[in-house]
Parts: structure tokens; sequence; C-alpha cells
């Protein structure tokens, strides 16, 4: 068919494609050029030995068919055996480690060339190919027709280029390896290939085997030949001016669609390098697409002042056949490099990360060859335990240790730590056998064990603890004072995650005292607390000056203005990331707050708590759900265990690769992870495990933030205070203002009442009683459970005695309702809810029978734990007032044994109050005056009915907003009201 055009046409276009051609060949004998560069040469594709060390480049022929021109290196230093390293490199991250300390790997421009064609080829043919150029396969290498003797790189000696050999003198790790390798095996190894200790020298034709073996080398099986070659494929058929470049082994190169004649589309190239030990870095350029499969490798790191993303080895292989589907990214798979730049073949065998990478690939294979395989699994402080399925040489090898133990209902075998050892290298030597090893962590945890009995908890040295207030340390119960030594043991750096209610504070405050050289002390701890914990220091260390607390209430305050500072998790995010060397102590309360790693608050915790010398670290429930939330905060407290999360994963999270990425929800080993935590990082009691020594009811004073009151309210309750303090001249006058005082305190306190309700909702306390007296209170707390999804029932005024009843059933027996939200005034008393341990006061009483009454609803027949209870307390309200009262008619309720246990023991100190202050002495004893003990009766009576009053206007029109106004009784109340005033 006519083309159309004329002769003199078709000449030009001839020529100038000739020119065009010329012109792309000059321009790579220029980029390929320079001291060991390359020369061009004839292809020779026949010759598998030639594909070793050539680089192709297409061209367009006359037939419109891409041919490859090939160019060999020149020297032993430059791009040899880059395309075996590039395919087979991802198998297995030790691989490219044992062989790219022999080569340089360059990725060649494949803008022109696809060398992957070839490999396609070469595996497809099932050539033999040098394409496993590690030191596992090179006695099965065979190259037909090669002039050139085939060997790894790596044991090429720098002085025999061309006939290396490798001596026992030389490099005797080396060689034992390979001689161990033959064992490994399992037959499939030609042992007149392997190097004899007499012998020690491995010949080139000792190196080579016969031709038509499988590329991969016999080692592999099945699987782990097509984890080598089974994603090879034959080179894709090329369209006309097009070709593919495939990716080929693996898929380290991505399938890129090039035109030899159009513009090439703009390819970014990097390369994987060693980074440290167990980690690899990836040198590239920006490209978003690479960004977001860094993002999404379990492993990775970013440092930003290289700007270079770095990833365990363990996820080698996942980041490359992420990378694989990216057009436009190339990487050039990892290799071992000195820091001067691409190793010798010749330092790679002799340096010791080579061979530790040589070890590594050896074992990787025996990994893939094994056919029995199973783990060790730590099963007690001195014992371990193999899962393994039945293989007669393993059995063999267990009935040689000492310490062997059958379990005939498990059928598993345990033996001693002590003898760890002699067992993994026994098993070593099996060659059908892969017995994965204890975790790092766990071994360097139980070290002492491997040559003595371990010591148990309790028999820790006592700590000297001459220099901490005696006051704290003769508080201490026997066992906090056991948590106070384990914490001393450990340099200070612990999990203590004691039950709830069991007294972490003061433990932690009497460790942290021990530590006092290195104050400034940084507390962090959920807001609602901050300054509950500015009052346990002056009460448990009264050597301490009443300025030494400071208690952080905004970004910009000074964080380590004082001794003692204290911070939300929320506002830690805000500090200047440039003090986390300033504390050399911190303490985390509820440290399961860090529990997700993307968190603001972790990211800003975790660096203060690896720079700090001790980390005490509070959670009674520091891991809700699953293992993995418990990994923040080992990490915390031993940074160098599971430096990744991954390994972390695998071992305790039966972490499984899914479609969308790995799933880490589950668990497993969960008795060897609880082993290794209370080995080296937490310590854990329960309250059944110490109940003889805590009192039946435990309870505790929580200074709410002020903060949660708008500043309206709070200039209001200033304004009452002030008005309180001057006097009145009438009784009746004296007791609005007092009712008013009461009122607002009760709207002051409701966002910093339902923000400590949720923190400990987020603790995991999943079963208590909140009791609170105005119905906008209770309210507020109903409609935050209601948004928050939190089961809970409600009893109040309105509740009517047979639904009071079956909702207690249902608080009881279901694990759906979480809270009981209780009436102080109408729940008081009849009910029974002891399946809670935690009674929280929203709200202060001015009767102290009243309070213990609610408390008794949980601690009561049935309930077989101590009751912790909280009072909530707020600074600058009415609380003041009521609290110090309370504490004392307790008092003597106790003394006069009516009452079982007294505040003045068991919860905090009364002189935080301002009882020495004149002004504030008048109003305390207005308080007295008005809920005198003739007065009780009546004055209950008169405040129910504020109560009422305020509910009334609450349910009425008025908003449910903590305003003024809100609790202002109706007429007719207020009228009731006067009236009983004025009988007074
Ligand atoms: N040895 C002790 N002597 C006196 N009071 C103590 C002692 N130990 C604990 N308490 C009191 O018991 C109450 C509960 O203690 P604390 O708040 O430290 O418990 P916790 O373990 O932190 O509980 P949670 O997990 O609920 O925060 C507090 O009022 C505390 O003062």
């Amino acid at each position: 068919m006519s083309s159309g055009l004329t002769e003199e046409q078709k000449r030009k276009i001839e020529e100038n494609r000739q020119k065009a051609l010329a012109r792309r060949a000059e321009r790579l004998a220029a980029q390929q050029g320079g001291p060991g560069g390359l020369t061009s040469q004839p292809s020779n594709q026949q010759n598998p030995s030639y594909r070793r060390n050539v680089e192709h480049q297409c061209v367009k022929q006359e037939d419109n068919h891409v041919k490859f021109i090939s160019q060999h290196h020149q020297t032993p230093n430059s791009h040899v055996a880059q395309k075996s390293y590039v395919h087979k490199g991802y198998n297995h991250f030790s691989a490219p480690q044992q062989m790219a300390g022999s080569c340089a790997v360059q990725q060649e421009n494949c803008s022109e060339g696809s060398d992957q064609h070839s490999w396609s080829q070469m595996c497809s043919t099932n050539q033999s190919v040098p394409i496993l150029q590690n030191s596992l396969s090179y006695s099965h290498q065979h190259y037909p027709g090669s002039e050139q003797p085939k060997y790894h790189p790596a044991f090429k000696k720098p002085t025999e280029p061309s006939h290396p050999r490798l001596t026992m003198d030389e490099h005797p790790d080396d060689v034992k390896g390979l001689q161990s390798l033959n064992r490994y095996a399992g037959g499939h190894v030609d042992t007149k290939y392997m190097p004899s200790p007499s012998s020690a020298t491995l010949s080139d034709s000792e190196m080579s085997t016969n031709a038509g073996k499988p590329t991969c080398g016999p080692f592999p099986q099945k699987d782990s030949i097509s984890q080598f070659c089974g994603t090879m494929r034959p080179p894709t058929p090329l369209k006309e001016g097009k070709m593919q470049k495939v990716a080929s082994v693996g898929g380290v190169v991505s399938t890129l669609e090039v035109s030899c004649h159009r513009k090439v589309p703009s390819i970014i190239k990097g390369r994987c390098m060693k980074h440290r030990e167990d980690r690899f870095r990836v040198e590239v350029g920006y490209n978003a697409e690479l960004v977001s499969v860094f993002k999404s490798i379990p492993s990775k790191a970013y440092d930003p002042a290289t700007k270079i993303w770095n990833f365990s080895l363990e996820d080698y292989r996942s980041l490359m056949e992420a990378v694989k589907p990216l057009s436009s990214v190339t990487l050039v798979p990892f290799e071992e490099m000195d820091a001067t730049g691409p190793a010798t073949c010749s330092q790679s065998v002799s340096s010791g990360p080579s061979l530790k990478s040589f070890l590594k690939t050896f074992s990787s294979w025996k990994k893939a060859s094994a056919t029995v395989r199973g783990k060790c699994v730590l099963i007690s402080r001195s014992r371990f335990e193999v899962e393994i399925g039945y293989a007669a040489e393993i059995i063999e090898v267990f009935k040689q240790i000492n310490s062997k133990n059958y379990d005939m209902k498990t059928r598993k075998w345990s033996f001693l730590l002590e003898d760890y050892p002699r067992l993994m290298e026994a098993v070593q030597r099996l060659p059908s056998v892969e017995v994965e090893p204890l975790p790092k962590p766990v071994m360097q945890a139980f070290a002492p064990q491997l040559d003595k009995p371990a010591l148990r908890v309790s028999d820790i040295p006592e700590a000297d603890l001459s220099a901490v207030d005696s006051k704290i340390v003769m508080s201490l119960m026997p066992f906090q004072r056991e948590g106070v030594n384990f914490a001393i043991s450990r340099e200070g750096r612990l999990l203590l995650a004691d039950d709830m209610g069991l007294g972490k504070t003061i433990q932690a405050i009497c460790i942290a005292a021990y530590y006092r050289k290195e104050w400034p002390l940084l507390v962090v701890t959920p807001s609602s607390v901050r300054f509950t914990w500015a009052e346990a220091f002056h009460r448990w260390l009264p050597s301490l000056s009443p300025e030494s607390t400071n208690v952080i209430l905004t970004g910009k305050d000074n964080l380590s203005a004082k001794l003692i500072n204290i911070i939300s998790f929320d506002l830690l995010s805000k500090m200047d990331k440039q003090l986390k060397d300033t504390f050399q102590v911190v303490i985390i309360d509820e440290s399961h707050f860090l529990k997700n790693t993307k968190t603001a608050r972790c990211q800003a915790a975790m660096p203060l708590l690896k720079a700090a010398k001790r980390a005490i670290l509070l959670s009674g429930t520091p891991a809700m759900s699953r293992p993995a939330e418990l990994y923040t905060q080992i990490v915390a407290v031993r940074p160098t265990f599971f430096p990744q999360f991954h390994s972390f994963g695998l071992r305790y999270c039966d972490a499984k690769k899914m479609p969308w990425g790995w799933d880490y929800s589950g668990s497993s080993n969960l008795g060897e992870l609880k082993l290794l935590l209370e080995e080296s990082v937490m310590i854990r009691r329960l309250k059944s495990d110490v109940l003889s020594q805590l009192p039946a009811k435990q309870r505790k004073m929580v200074v709410v933030a002020p903060e949660g009151m708008n500043a309206k309210t709070k200039a209001e309750l200033a304004a009452t205070a002030k008005e309180m303090a001057k006097g009145y001249r009438s009784k009746q006058k004296e007791k609005e203002a007092l009712l008013l005082f009461y009122n607002r305190t009760a709207e002051a306190k409701i966002r910093s009442v339902i923000e400590y309700i949720l923190d400990l909702l987020e603790s995991g306390r999943d079963k208590f009683l909140v009791f609170a007296h105005h119905k906008i209170v209770l309210n507020a707390i109903s409609n935050a459970l209601e948004n928050k999804h939190v089961g809970y029932i409600r009893i109040d005024g309105a509740t009517s005695s047979a639904e009071r009843q079956s909702l207690c059933q249902k608080f009881q027996f279901s694990e759906k309702h979480s809270v009981a939200v209780l009436s102080l005034t109408a729940a008081n008393t009849g009910l029974t809810l002891s399946s809670a341990d935690l009674v929280v006061f929203a709200e202060l009483f001015w009767n102290p029978g009243v309070l213990i009454q609610a408390e008794d609803r949980a601690h009561r027949i049935g309930q077989t734990s101590s009751v912790n209870i909280h009072y909530l307390v707020a600074k600058g309200t009415a609380d003041d007032y009521l609290w110090p009262m309370i504490q004392e008619k307790i008092k003597v309720l106790g003394e006069a044994g009516l009452s079982e246990a007294s505040f003045s023991e068991t919860a905090e100190a009364t002189d935080y109050f301002y009882k020495r202050d004149p002004k504030q002495q008048t109003i305390y004893s207005l308080f007295q005056r008005t809920f005198s003990e003739q007065g009780d009766d009546l004055d209950e009576a008169l405040l129910v009915e504020a109560a009422d009053a305020c509910q009334e206007s609450d349910s009425g029109s008025a908003s449910q907003d903590a305003g003024a106004d809100t609790c202002s009784a109706s007429p007719r109340k207020k009228q009731r009201l006067e009236d009983y005033f004025h009988r007074q």
C-alpha cells in the first residue's frame, strides 16, 4: 500500500531518523562514560554472563522493532550486576544487603532501555541466569558459553577479579555459613560444590553448576522459587514505536510504558540504602504518590533534618511491592554501601555488616525451605515452650535437653530458660525445622534468668527512702511500698498499672520524691484532675514550700516555672518542643490517654518521656480492648523494646496482612507479653489482690478545674461571696444569699463535672454512680451521656417507686448501663447499686448523713470490693465552705463510731480552703450557722425546696444553660421560701 510519500520525502525521513538515532547513541555513551563507564558492545543475549554485566539500551530497528544495544561494564566497581540486584533484592531484605555490599547499584537510564526485558526473558526461558547473586545460590549457577567465571561479586577478591577465590582464612564465617547452608539445603545442595575445611577454597569450577537447573537455585522450594521467579514474565510484546518496561522479579521496577520516539515521561529515581541496624532509607526526590506509599508502611520514620524516610528491613518487601505500581517512580533496591560509596566486592565479604547480611540471608532461606515451623514462647519467668508440629528430629533434640518437660495435655515441650541457647543452637542444625526465637526484648528482660532463678516482686530489695518525707513513707500501705521498691529497682521507669483507687498517686509522688534531686518534675494529667495533683503533693510532701507547684492553665504559661509543674494532656501539645530535655522526672497520669500514636497528646508526650531519666506512667486500665494499645506505654518506659510497632504487632497483636494494610487489632502470645511487662515495664495489683490492706471505703477529694466556669458565673460567685463576707442584718437575707450561692455553684461546676465523668469513662470506668442535687446538673449529665451514647439509668424525684426497682435491676445486671445518675435527695436511700464500686459526688451537700447514705448505695451487702468515693470540689464556690464543714461533721461521726471512714484519714487535707482568711471565715461561720445541727432538718427542707425551685424553672421555658437566672424560683415557691425565711 502506498504511503503517499515521494521517494525524496522518504529518503529525508530516513536520514533524519538515522541522525536522531546517532544523537541518542552519543548521548547514552556520554551518560555512561567516564571512569568505570561503558563501552559499546554488540548485543549477545545468548550469553547469560554477558547479561549479568550489561546494560541495555533500546533503539528502534529498521523493522520498527526494538533491539537492545548492550554495553559491558568495565570495572567491578561500576554498574555490574545491577539487573540481578534490581530483580531479586526485594525478595528478602538481607539479600540486597549482601549483594549491595559488593557492588554499587545504579538504575540505568530507563527512558531508553529496558533491561527488565532481558531478565524476564531469562526467567521465562529457564536459562541459567546469575539472578541469585547472593551467597546462597552461587554454587548452582551455570553459565553455558560464558568465557568468564560466574560467581557472586561478594566472593570476588579485588586482586583477582576474574578468578575469585574464597578461603577460610580470609572469610571463615562466611565459609562456615556456607557449610551450614548445605545442611539446611535438605539434600538439594551438591556438596561437592561446598567448600571443605581442608580445601577451604572455592574454585571457579566448584562454583559453577549444570545448565538447565532452575535459575533461582535449588534452596528455595516451590514457594520460595515463586518468591524469586514467580512474578517474572516473558517480555511483553512491543507495540510499534513503543516498548514496555516490565516489572520483573517481584515487581521491583515498575512497569513503564515508554516510547522510544516520544519524550520520556519524567520518572523519579531513588535508591534504598542501609540506614542503621535493621533499617533502610529511601533516597528519592519528592513524589506525592510515593509519600502516600511511605505513610502506609508500619515502620515508617521520617527524618525532617535530611527529609529522608526510613523503614524497618522487615517492611522492605512490602514497600517495594507497594512502589511497584507507581509508574512515575523507580527505586533501586536496597544495597549495602559504606560511608564513602560503593564497597568493593572484597570489602563486602570481609566487613561485619556483610557477614550479618549473609547470615540474615541464610536464615531467610532456611525459613523459606523449612518444612516444620514453630516458635518459642515464654510461659513463666523461668521456662519457655516450643510450639511446633511433629518432626522426629526435633523430638530427638528436645530429649537431649535436661530441663525438658512434656505436657501431655497441651502436647507441648517446655524447657528452662537457661537451656534456651543450647536448644536453639541444636535446632539451627536441623535443615527442615524452623523455630522462631524469643523476641529480643524478652531475651533482654530475662537475660539474668539464663544464669540464675529470677527474683519475685516481693523479693525486690527495700529502697532506701530516708530522703523522702516521712509522712508519705509512713502512710504507704505494704503493697504500695512494694510498688515504690519495684519502681526504684527499675530505675524510675515503669508503668504503675494498679487497679483504680489503689493509691497510684501516693506511690507516684513517693517515687518522684526519691529522685527529688533531679527535679523540676513534670506531671501530665487529664485537665479535670490537675488541681487534685497539686493538692496531693502538698498533702504528702509537707516539706514542699507552698510555692513549689505550678498548675499550667494556658499554653502561654511557663512550663518549667516551678519545682513541680502540672499540665493537662491537651496543653502539653502546645508546649515548646525545645523543653523536652528540661524534665528528668516525668509522671503521666492516666497513661492510656497515650495509646494512639497519632494523637497530638501522644506525639507531644513521647519525646519527653524518652528524653527523661525517670518516666512514671500511671493507669488503672493501660489497655482497654487490645494489646496494641499498650505499645506506646511500653515504648515510653523502655524505648529500646520494639523500636518498631510492626514487630510488636506481629508477636502480640496477631498482625494480619489485609488488602488495605495490616490489621493489628488481634492478640497473640498474651502470656508472654504479661511476663515481659511484669519483668521490666509494669507492676499491677488488682483490688482483690490487696483487699485485706484496703479500707472498705476510700474517699477522695477531686479539685475540679476553675476554668470550667464561664467568666460571668465566676464574677457572680465572687460578688455573692463578697456580699456574704460583709454580713447580713437579717437571717432571711443571709439565707437567701446562701441559697443563691449554692445554686450558682451548681451552675458553675457543670462543665468540669461533665469533663470529669467523660474522663472516667475514657479511663475505662464502666460502672459508677453519679449523685447531684440540682436538676440542671442532673440534666446536663444525662445529656452528655446520651451524646456519647453511654447507657445510663436516672433516678430522681420524678421517678416512681415501681420504676426505681426496675432501673436498679437494669443497672445491677446489664453491662449496657454504665452510669447511674442519681438525685442526692431522691435516691440516697433504699436502692441497691452494688455492681458499681465507684461513687462520684458532682455536688456537695451540707448534711453528711445524706452523703454517707448515698455512698452506701454501692457500699452494701453484695459489694465485694473496696468502694472509691470521689467528691468533686470547685474552688471559688460554695464548696470552699461546704467541704470543710462536711469533713468536720463526718469526723465527729467517725469518732463516735457512726461513720465507717473518716475523711481526715483517707481524703486530702482541708487546709487547702481559706479558713484562715477572715472574710472566708465569716462565710464559713454563716454556713455553719445556717446548717446547724438543730436546724439540719429545716435547712434540708429549705434547700430541697431551693433545688426544686431551680428544677421547675429549668424544666419550664428556661434554657438549660448555666445562666445566672436559671435557678430563680417560681413565684409560688419563692413565696413559700420567703414565708419560711420570715418564720426564722
Ligand atoms: N496510703 C494511703 N493512705 C491514705 N490514703 C490513701 C493511701 N493510698 C491511697 N489513699 C487515698 O485513696 C484515694 C484513692 O487514691 P488514688 O486517687 O491515688 O487512687 P488511684 O489509684 O490513682 O485511682 P484512680 O485510678 O481512680 O485514679 C485517695 O483519696 C488517696 O488519698
